[in-house]
C-alpha cells in the first residue's frame, strides 16, 4: 500500500486572512545562556490558524515545539514578533486558551468532579451553581467518566487521568485548546481510544486546536494541517502539510487510501532529512 509519491501532500502556509483566528507573525524566541550570548530557539515563525481548525506540530526533540505552545498559552513571551488571538495580542495566560499536558496535572486530594469543578469555578464565574454542576457532569460524560465522578486521581488509570484533564480543559469552554503530547504517556490501545474520543468531541464542538505530537499517524488522523519544524536552534517552520481528509474521519477507511500513505511518507521523509546524529 505504501509508496513514496507526494502528489496529495499539499503545502499551505496559512489560512485566509478573514478566517485567521490565531496569528503568529515573525516570532523569535531566544533564551539567555551561561556563555553570555542568548540562544535563538525559534527564528521567524509565521503561522495562522482558523477558529475551527485542528493543527499538529511535529519536529525533532528540542526544536522548540513546547516553547511555541507556551508562547501561545501566554506562559512565555516572545523575544520579538507578535502572537494575536482573535485580534488581541497574547501576553499572559487567559481563560480563552486551555492546556492539556502529557503528564496529568490533577490535584490528588480532589475527586474527578472536584478537579473539573475547580477549573469551571475559576473561569465561568458568572454561571450559577446548578449550571456549573451541569457543565461538569456533561463534560465528564463526554469523555465517558460518569462512573468515576467521585474517584480520586490515584484510583484512576493513566488514560482515565488524561480524560479528566481533557474534560477539565473543555469544560471551561476555551476558544483554543493547546495540547502538549496529550497521548504520549499512554499505551497504544488507550491512545487510539482517546484520540477517537477527543476527535468525536472536537467534530461536534469545533474550536481551534494546536497539538504537539511526535506521532505522524496521530497527526494525520486528527489534524487539518501538520506543521513540520526544522531542527533547533533557530528552528523555523520547514513545511506545512494539508491533510486531504474531511471530518468526521474513519481511521480504517483513511488507511485504505493512497493519500494517507502519501502524506505519511512525505512527513516521514521531511523528518528523516532533519534527523541529526546527536538524537
Ligand atoms: N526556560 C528556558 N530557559 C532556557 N532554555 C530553554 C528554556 N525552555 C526551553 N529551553 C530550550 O529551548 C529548546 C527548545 O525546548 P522545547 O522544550 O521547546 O523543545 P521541544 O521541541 O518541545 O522538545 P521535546 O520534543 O523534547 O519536548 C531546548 O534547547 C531547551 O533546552
Amino acid at each position: 500500500m505504501k509508496n513514496s509519491t507526494h502528489q496529495t501532500a499539499r503545502s499551505t502556509t496559512s489560512v485566509t486572512s478573514e478566517s485567521a483566528f490565531l496569528e503568529i507573525e515573525n516570532l523569535v524566541k531566544a533564551y539567555p545562556t551561561s556563555e553570555g550570548d542568548p540562544l535563538t530557539i525559534l527564528d521567524g515563525i509565521d503561522l495562522t490558524i482558523a477558529r475551527d481548525e485542528f493543527i499538529s506540530v511535529i519536529g525533532h526533540s528540542g526544536c522548540g515545539k513546547s516553547t511555541l505552545l507556551k508562547i501561545v498559552a501566554g506562559l512565555e513571551n516572545p523575544t520579538s514578533g507578535s502572537v494575536r488571538l482573535d485580534g488581541k495580542e497574547i501576553r499572559t495566560p487567559g481563560a480563552d486558551r486551555m492546556m492539556v499536558f502529557q503528564q496529568y496535572s490533577l490535584l490528588p486530594w480532589l475527586t474527578v468532579q472536584e478537579n473539573v469543578r475547580l477549573a469551571v469555578d475559576e473561569v465561568l464565574k458568572k454561571a450559577s451553581s446548578v449550571e456549573k454542576k451541569q457543565i461538569v457532569s456533561e463534560h465528564l460524560a463526554m469523555v465517558n467518566l460518569t462512573a468515576a465522578t467521585n474517584k480520586y486521581p490515584d484510583e484512576l488509570s493513566g488514560g482515565m487521568k488524561q480524560r479528566v484533564g481533557i474534560a477539565r480543559a473543555l469544560a471551561t469552554r476555551p476558544k483554543m485548546l493547546l495540547m502538549d503530547e496529550p497521548f504520549g504517556a499512554l499505551d497504544a490501545l488507550t491512545r487510539g481510544k482517546l484520540q477517537r474520543q477527543v476527535l468525536d468531541i472536537w467534530e461536534q464542538h469545533r474550536q481551534a486546536v494546536m497539538m504537539i505530537t511526535h506521532d505522524v499517524d496521530e497527526a494525520i488522523y486528527m489534524s487539518d494541517r501538520i506543521i513540520l519544524m526544522t531542527n533547533g536552534p533557530q528552528a523555523k517552520i520547514g513545511e506545512i502539510i494539508e491533510v486531504p481528509f474531511s471530518h468526521p474521519r474513519n481511521l480504517s477507511e483513511m488507511r485504505e487510501t493512497q493519500e494517507y500513505y502519501d502524506v505519511r511518507n512525505h512527513a516521514l521523509d521531511f523528518l528523516d532529512r532533519y534527523f541529526t546524529q546527536d538524537e
